[in-house]
């Protein structure tokens, strides 16, 4: 079975790909110390809790975290005896082409999103993942990343304030019930959340202006489902879009990869 891991600068997601549907999912906090011996500790206690028992055989890891790969590949050789494909490395191979300007290393979950993104919907595509950062992806008719955009996360929006200014509290975001905040909690979620609204509508419109042609707007990430609710500003939401991403990889270099 196909072990997926997928490492953000906040957190790693695991799950278990049966080459149909995936068995069981795991999250934990993305911190580059953690060793072979902790990760085996870690899913093997999750596993069993579960009653999860099966053999991992193939291993594909996309970090956007370099220093986490390391540790990450000494436990796929280690426990499962296997060598793991990291995305981004030259010897994984991808299905789709990355049309950037040279010299530059896209982010390897914005690559899988778009395979992922093409997968499930064909072309013209704009995907939204709401991590550590918001990316917009691009995707061109013929399901290559042609760029994007990068803006900061929302929970680090948030946060930035809370660091910076004396006054403003640490808050949770959540669809406040006004405009006008009474209250400086009130006031933080609004600009947070309309201010997200704002952008993320700007930039797709901007995008579709600028590509002159239709294009669906996927979105995926925890918070898309909030902001959905208030504007209709997504055509499709996939909860799991990198990790059906990063099976689609693994089969694509099962299926072409000679090495
Ligand atoms: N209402 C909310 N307020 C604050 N945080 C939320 C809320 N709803 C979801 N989240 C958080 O949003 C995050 C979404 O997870 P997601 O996998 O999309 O990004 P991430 O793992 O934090 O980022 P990265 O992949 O860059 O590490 C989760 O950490 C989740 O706890
Ligand atoms: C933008 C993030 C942090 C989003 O996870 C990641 O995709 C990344 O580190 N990207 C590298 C730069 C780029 O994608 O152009
Ligand atoms: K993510």
């Amino acid at each position: 079975m196909l072990l997926a891991i997928d490492c953000g600068n906040t957190n790693t997601v695991f799950s278990i790909w049966d080459g149909t549907q995936f068995i069981a999912t795991w999250r934990t906090s993305t911190e580059h110390q953690r060793t072979a011996d902790q990760y085996y500790v870690w899913l093997t206690t999750l596993m069993k809790f579960q009653d999860i028992d099966v053999e991992i055989t193939e291993v594909i890891i996309s970090s956007t975290v370099p220093r986490v790969v390391f540790n990450l590949r000494v436990f796929s050789d280690r426990y499962f005896n296997c060598r793991p494909l990291v995305v981004g490395k030259p010897e994984c191979l991808l299905p789709v082409d990355v049309r950037v300007d040279a010299g530059t290393q896209v982010g390897p979950d914005r690559l899988v999103n778009t395979v992922a993104g093409y997968d499930l919907y064909g072309g013209n595509l704009i995907i939204v993942d709401f991590g550590t950062a918001t990316t917009f992806d691009v995707v061109a008719a013929d399901g290559a990343y042609i760029g994007g955009v990068i803006s900061p996360g929302v929970n680090l929006s948030l946060e930035a304030l809370h660091q910076a200014a004396a006054a403003l509290p640490h808050v949770d975001i959540t669809k406040p019930q006004a405009v006008i905040g009474t209250n400086t909690v009130a006031c933080m979620q609004s600009g947070i959340f309309w201010g997200y609204i704002g952008l993320i509508r700007e930039i797709c419109d901007r995008i579709k202006a600028e590509r002159d042609r239709p294009m669906q707007v996927i979105s995926t990430g925890g918070l898309a489902p909030l902001f959905q609710q208030s504007v209709a500003l997504f055509d499709h939401f996939e909860d799991d879009l990198t990790m059906h991403g990063l099976t689609v990889i693994q089969k694509y270099n099962k299926e072409n990869n000679t090495l």
